[in-house]
């Protein structure tokens, strides 16, 4: 039996308002339907401008979705009242792309993962005990806790947000473009941590990036966004190395591959593409 979607968009259309005659409202998502599984990846890629962040941020409801339908669990969450999206959150996480921004510089380490905890009844001891073993999970040492954010590097802080995000042990996480920010080498170890916790926790990611070798390292299937909408749905290795909708060649053919005789090919089929 084929399980129930965890996460589920159902034709839904973003329109960003306008402001009067100054700037006319924006239409970012165009009727959009895809679903995510429990314990499965589904990396979300497109150009920029192509909507992709919008549609994370309809999931945590951040963006005016104004049609169609978000159901996690089967639940609709589109409209979601403030209270009842705080009682989400400790289902449905996120990890921004910019560790330097998305930490309070003020706080260490030991109350930016205890507050999620704390603000939900959960005792101190208990909650101190907790960020050990995230600590642990992450693969920092135990006594980052007492340090602050500016003492680590772009790495450890992006697995201080990921610390974070499992705080409250979710079931899904909207990750926006988690390792962009990061150099090649520590781009592959944070997203084989993404991997790991994944196999341990049994958590679904929504995995937003623009970078094709990134989705394929982490995905299971990949949607992909182009103004809009999403033009082609499918597993990740039949994305990444036989697309069927030509926007996807193309971005695949403009995708960073290091290999020369690999790029001396790829730009010869751009050429004939015109
Ligand atoms: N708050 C907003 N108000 C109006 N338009 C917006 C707003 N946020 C995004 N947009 C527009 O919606 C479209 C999609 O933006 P979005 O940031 O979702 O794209 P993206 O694929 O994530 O791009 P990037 O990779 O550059 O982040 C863009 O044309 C953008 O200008």
């Amino acid at each position: 039996m084929i399980p129930r979607p965890l996460l589920e968009l159902d034709e839904i259309v973003v329109e960003y308002p306008g402001n009067g005659r100054l700037k006319p409202g924006f239409r970012a998502l165009h009727g959009v339907s895809l679903s995510v599984a429990p314990g499965e990846t589904l990396g979300l890629v497109g150009e920029s401008g192509s909507g992709k962040t919008t549609l994370g941020r309809a999931v945590l409801g951040l963006a005016p979705v104004t049609a169609g339908d978000i159901r996690y669990d089967g639940r609709s969450i589109a409209h979601l009242t403030r209270r009842a999206r705080r009682a989400l959150s400790k289902d449905i996480q996120v990890v921004f792309q910019d560790p330097y921004t998305s930490l309070n510089p003020a706080m260490t380490v030991m109350d930016i993962l205890t507050e999620p905890l704390l603000v939900t009844g959960v005792s101190r001891s208990e909650a101190e005990r907790r960020v050990q073993a995230l600590l642990d999970q992450v693969h920092l040492p135990e006594d980052a806790a007492r340090r602050l954010p500016r003492e680590f590097s772009g790495g450890q802080r992006q697995r201080i947000a990921i610390a974070r995000a499992l705080s409250r042990g979710p079931r899904l996480i909207v990750c926006d473009e988690p390792v962009s920010a990061l150099d090649l080498s520590t781009q592959a170890r944070v997203l084989d941590l993404f991997v790991e916790i994944q196999e341990a926790t049994g958590v679904a990611y929504l995995f937003v990036t623009h970078d094709l070798a990134v989705v394929r390292h982490i995905s299971h299937r990949v949607a992909v966004l182009y103004r809009g909408e999403v033009v082609e749905t499918d597993e990740a290795t039949k994305i990444t190395e036989s697309p069927d909708h030509p926007y996807t060649r193309r971005l695949l053919l403009a995708a960073m591959v290091p290999d020369p005789d690999r790029q001396a090919q790829r730009r010869a089929e751009r050429r004939s593409m015109g």
